[in-house]
This record gives structure tokens, sequence and C-alpha cells, in this order.
């Protein structure tokens, strides 16, 4: 089965324990903890959920100078997550060092978190690329240049947007991860996001996993929506 993370943004731990106890088995849920928890609430949910048996995302987008990731990355690791997350922009000598922080702060038993290099944004459009970023090439291939550009680096694989997963496994290659939000189904509104796809529609691309905030945290009842997304994608 393939992971469908639940995004929980919120710095409210009311709410945070009233949405993780919704959901289901730890040992069957894939949790997306990202900045707004980490700057609200610190590092212990991150803790405390992992060591109920969570799978853990922990994203924080790390984009600075490459001494500054590694030694955040070697913390990172010391908090016992599976996944995280750095902005393929900043570089491969970054994304090189994230990785050699992971391994450094690894716990000695446990394995090694997969690094995950943001490409581009969900909510960036075509023309927020072109007009704002000044990027030359279209959004596939500046997807597609970034994307090899963190292989090449030894991320183990990238988020992107559902709708460039068939141009990223013909390019970069199936022995690589395409992790994707900006997924809605047919009646959740599209909010911030710009390059969205249904469940099914990832599923038909190709994602290797999805990332799913408000159609499920929103939703009145969180783990029917969430056990919905999970059998129409796979
Ligand atoms: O390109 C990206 C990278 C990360 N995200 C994160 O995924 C979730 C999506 O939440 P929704 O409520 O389903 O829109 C959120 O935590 C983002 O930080 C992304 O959307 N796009």
């Amino acid at each position: 089965m393939r992971p469908v993370f639940v995004a929980l943004d919120t710095a409210n731990p009311t709410r945070l324990n009233q949405l993780v106890g919704q959901l289901g088995d730890p040992q069957e849920v894939y949790l997306k903890l990202g900045m707004e928890i980490f700057y609200g609430l610190g590092a212990e949910p991150v803790r405390e959920l992992s060591q109920k048996g969570y799978k853990i995302f922990l994203d924080l987008k790390l984009h600075d100078i490459p001494n500054t990731v590694y030694n955040a990355a070697k913390q990172i690791a010391k908090l016992g997550i599976d996944y995280t997350t750095v902005h393929a922009l900043g570089g491969s000598k970054m994304i090189e060092a994230a990785k050699a922080g992971l391994i450094e702060g690894n716990p000695a038993g446990h394995n090694l978190p997969k690094l995950l290099a943001v490409t581009e944004l969900t909510s960036i459009s075509d023309q927020v690329l072109a007009e704002e970023q000044n990027c030359r090439l279209p959004m596939k291939e500046q997807v597609v240049s970034l994307a090899k550009t963190a292989k090449a680096a030894g991320a183990d694989g990238v988020i992107c947007s559902p709708l460039e997963v068939q141009a990223l496994r013909a390019k970069v290659g199936e022995d690589f991860l395409y992790v994707t939000p900006g997924i809605r189904p047919k009646t959740s509104a599209s909010d911030d996001q710009s390059r969205i796809a249904t469940p099914s529609q990832a599923k038909e691309f190709g994602s290797s996993a999805l990332v799913v905030g408000r159609p499920i945290t929103l939703a009145s009842d969180p783990q029917a929506a969430y056990e919905a997304i999970k059998k129409e994608f796979n």
C-alpha cells in the first residue's frame, strides 16, 4: 500500500491530539509534521509521535548554506523521524550536506531518514514561475532539472505535483521517490494550491506517496476522509 501522509498543520496541542486520535492505528498512519507544529510546539510532539509508532515525515524544508544545513540535518536525524525535506533550489552542495548530516546524526539501529528535495512548491503556478522567479524553463522541465540535481546529490526523492510525475519517471528514473502534495478530491476547494490533482489522477500519474492536509483535517469526519483518499489512491 502506497503511503498517504496526513499534513497536521496546527500549533494547538489539543487539536493535534484530537486529530491524531481520529486517524487510527499508529502502525498504519503516516503523519507529516511541518513548520507550524515545530515552531509552535517544538520538537517534543515529533519525538512523542515517533515513539508511539507513527511514521513521521518532518517537513522543515531546509534552505541555507551547506554548513548550516549539515548541522540542522544532524539534529533532525536525532528525532527518530522517517522522512525530511530540503529545497532543491539550495543546490547540490547543500543537498549533499543535508544527506551527510542525516547519516551523522542518525541514532544507531534506526533506519536512515529519507531525504526529499522540494522542487517547485505546488502553490507556484506557471505564471509565477515565469514572471516572479524569471525562470526560462516551463514548469515540467524546471522540476525535472531540479530533480536530476537532487538525485545526483544523494536525495532519495523529490516533492512535486502529480502533474509532473510521468515526466519525472521517464527522465529521472524509477529508482526515486515522487511524493506529491497538491492533492484535492473532486469536491474539495483548491485553497492556495496551484498544481493540483485528485488521488486517482495521482495514482494514474504514478505518485509514490501523497501528502494531504486540509481535505482530511477540515473534514467533518477526518478518519473517513483519510480512508476514502487511501482507497482512491491504492
Ligand atoms: O510543494 C509543496 C511542498 C509541501 N507542501 C505541504 O503539503 C501540505 C499540503 O497541505 P494541504 O492542506 O493539503 O494543501 C502542507 O503541509 C504544505 O506545507 C505543499 O503543499 N506543497
